[in-house]
């Protein structure tokens, strides 16, 4: 009877010599035919996959054709009433970002004074979706539609472009937060570059081309020191990814205007704030942790300088956008090609007026009338830039622009809201 090869082979080797030519032979044919049956194995492996892909992705564009939420004779309805201008000279406005906070309160200014709004929006779940929900619910009972989808869906965009000849674009679509970029980096490529370039390709293309609104940040001045922010200020020291990529979407847009002709306005928001705003900013955070008797954490800069913002209200910045739109010359361009140059401008909408964030949470104990527990750390390297204060002469003068609400006015609009919509017991356990 042969012995097994295990018996040939000690456990300790060099214990005992074995007859190599013999095992060597052995093993030789052993392994040919191993090999072969490894490689029918792996064919068959590849084919397997190949035909699980090409399933998977069957399925895939099926399943978007049916699930897909636009297109069709009553989809093209709604979206052309919606854009419908009711006022000699009005304009005809596609706003991304329409479900967010900035983007509800354009659209809303806009179509009350007879212009035609569309909103595009893809309602993704970076804070509660159900405020974008209501956010939309708002906008419908004043005759403006929101288009569900992504700025990175060409297809859908240039099918808004067949149906209406917008004579605007406000691209409010963007990832927001200077510190979740530090959890979630590519989401920040996806929408502030990759959307926005895909936007500008179907604008550049459309005929007649869109002038463009779109926001970008006061978070482009980065680490500069010089205040307050002027536009001519250095913005090359960027202190997040955020930053980053709303500093990419200036140089972006530029590019844009110059080869395309297109009309570009890049708006530099500070801090905004306000009813229906954004959950994850400090301002909202901050009133839900003090109503719900939970401490907050107030991060402190270098030498235990209190950190500082120029928040801004929500209605002031809407004043800046209407008038960037108003006063938006032309695009020069028409079917990808410039025809002559055209507008490109950059302003701050700011406040004017820093606040300590210890002074906001102040602020907002004098409106909800409760102490918050206050845990004062150490500012972490996590994007954060020590303070914020915009110089807006340029505003002043180009769009008329001139912020009239102070924080106290504006965070009890806020905490007034907040109460209304969610109540006192927002989230707490109530036994
Ligand atoms: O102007 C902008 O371009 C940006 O404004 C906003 O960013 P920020 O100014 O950082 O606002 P926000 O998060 O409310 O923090 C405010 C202050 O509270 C401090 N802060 C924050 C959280 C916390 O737990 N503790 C704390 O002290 C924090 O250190 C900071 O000093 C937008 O979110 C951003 O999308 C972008 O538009």
């Amino acid at each position: 009877m042969p012995l097994l090869e295990e018996e040939l082979f000690p456990s300790t080797p060099g214990k005992f010599k074995i007859d190599r030519a013999h095992t060597m032979g052995r093993h030789f044919h052993r392994c040919f035919a191993s090999t072969s049956t490894m490689f029918l194995w792996a064919l068959f492996l590849i084919a397997l996959t190949a035909s699980y892909l090409s399933f998977q992705s069957f399925i895939d564009s099926g399943s978007k054709y049916l699930s897909a939420s636009w297109g069709g004779i009553q989809w093209e309805k709604q979206v052309r009433n919606s854009a419908q201008i009711q006022r000699a000279g009005g304009m005809s406005v596609l706003v991304t970002g329409a479900a967010g906070f900035v983007g509800t309160h354009v659209s809303l200014a806009l179509k009350k004074r007879g212009d035609g709004v569309v909103g595009l929006d893809n309602f993704n779940n970076y804070y509660d979706p159900s405020l974008k929900k209501a956010r939309k619910s708002l906008l419908a009972k004043h005759g403006i539609f929101i288009v569900e989808g992504d700025v990175n869906d060409a297809r859908l965009l240039t099918k808004l472009f067949d149906v209406v000849a917008f004579t605007h674009v406000m691209h409010l679509a963007a990832q927001a937060g200077v510190r979740y970029a530090m959890e979630n980096p590519h989401s920040y490529v996806h929408s502030n570059i990759a959307g926005l370039v895909t936007l500008l390709e179907v604008c550049k293309s459309a005929d007649p081309q869109p002038a463009i609104v779109w926001a970008s940040s006061s978070s482009v001045y980065g680490l500069n020191e010089k205040v307050p922010f002027s536009e001519s200020d250095r913005t090359d020291q960027p202190a997040s990814l955020y930053a980053a990529t709303k500093k990419a979407g200036e140089e972006i847009t530029h590019t844009y205007n110059h080869i395309y002709g297109l009309s570009i306005t890049g708006l530099r928001f500070f801090t905004v704030y306000g009813p229906w705003g954004r959950p994850d900013m400090a301002y909202f955070t901050f009133t839900r942790s003090i109503l719900q008797g939970k401490p907050i954490t107030i991060y402190r800069g270098k030498n235990r300088v209190d950190l500082a913002r120029d928040f801004t209200f929500i209605d002031d910045i809407v004043k800046g956008c209407v008038g960037s739109l108003d006063t938006a010359g032309k695009s020069t361009g028409s079917g990808g090609k410039k025809r002559g140059p055209a507008q490109y401008r950059i302003f701050n909408l700011g406040n004017t007026s820093p606040v300590t964030v210890p002074t906001l949470v102040s602020i907002l104990e004098k409106h909800l009338k409760m102490k918050a527990k206050r845990k004062i750390v150490d500012m972490p390297g996590n994007g954060d830039v020590p303070f914020t204060h915009a110089n807006i002469s340029l505003a002043r003068r180009e769009l008329g622009y001139k912020p009239t609400t102070d924080l106290q006015t504006g965070l009890k609009k806020f905490v007034k809201w907040y109460l209304t919509y969610y109540g006192y017991n927002h989230g707490k356990v109530v036994n």
